[in-house]
């Protein structure tokens, strides 16, 4: 039995070396909700995405998916859970010498002992889910990018996943893709009673189609809530990130030392 809570995150820490990233995170996510994960760049939002499909280790606290600490499985176990999980990192680009029938087939021949003919049909059928059946013949370099999405997000769905994992889903995409693109995810999540976590800037688009939104920001989680409550925040942090202000306390800087002590000023102009 699958728990209803998917996902749960408690007191997550995870350093790379010296440098703390995420600092005591606590999650939870359910079963046939899209939860997006927003903050600045370099935040963390990828790592988190990491960590929960078991790539990464926490420096303590832990991540449970379907109930099970991801970080206390060993080897054999981490890769049925990850069978479970899609992760679409950079929106995963497709292999540009197989049809986009083989492209969502790909994953069913490596990992079932489906009949072929039983495999054409299920292929047929993700395609279907996201109105590109009629394109199964073309190739990669023949599709648009939203195409492309849209057959990468068929492949995803091909072993039907527990949890679907998007990183910039909407990077790129022209406004009349985007909004296909975002309630395919709100569609599939809901048809399939999967998971999906959107990393995303696009808090426009993804106020639309999501249940439920973090932001993390300095290694914690800095604001969440519903997209109402989102939208109606006054919290300086929520509202420079939903009006994409440039000024406030999401800083454009990488932290750094003092500018002019990087730049050997000091008393240069005594
Ligand atoms: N393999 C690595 N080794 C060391 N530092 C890393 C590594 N990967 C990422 N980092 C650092 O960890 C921090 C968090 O990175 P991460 O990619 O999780 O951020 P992000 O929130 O997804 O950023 P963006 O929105 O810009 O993609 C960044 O400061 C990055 O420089």
């Amino acid at each position: 039995m699958i728990p209803e809570t998917l996902i749960e995150i408690k007191g997550l820490n995870f350093s790379y070396g010296e440098r703390s990233i995420l600092k005591g995170i606590d999650m939870t996510m359910s079963r046939g909700k899209v939860i997006a994960i927003m903050g600045g760049s370099g935040s963390g939002k990828t790592t988190l995405l990491r960590l929960i499909g078991g790539a990464v280790r926490p420096s303590s606290g832990y991540v449970k998916v379907a109930g099970k600490v991801v970080h206390e499985l060993k080897r054999d176990e981490l890769f049925q859970m990850r069978r479970k999980m899609s992760m679409l990192f950079q929106f995963g680009a497709l292999f540009t010498d197989l049809s986009v029938f083989d492209n969502v087939a790909f994953q069913m021949r490596e990992h079932t002992n489906l009949p072929e003919s039983m495999i054409r049909d299920l292929v047929l059928m993700k395609l279907q889910a996201v109105g590109l059946r009629g394109a199964h013949d073309l190739m990669p370099a023949q599709l648009s990018g939203g195409m492309a999405r849209r057959v990468a997000l068929a492949r995803s769905i091909a072993l039907d996943p527990l949890l679907i994992m998007y990183d910039e889903p909407f990077t790129g995409l022209d406004p009349i893709s985007l909004t296909v693109i975002g309630n395919l995810i709100r569609r599939l999540t809901d048809a399939l009673g999967m998971t999906s976590i959107v990393v995303t800037h696009d808090v426009q688009e993804s106020l639309k189609i999501v249940d439920y939104v973090y932001f993390i920001s300095g290694g914690v989680i800095a604001a969440h809530g519903t997209p109402d409550e989102v939208r109606e925040s006054i919290a300086p942090f929520v509202h420079q990130f939903v009006h994409g202000e440039e000024d406030g306390p999401v800083s454009f800087h990488y932290s750094a030392e003092a500018y002019a002590s990087d730049l050997k000023l000091e008393g240069s102009f005594a």
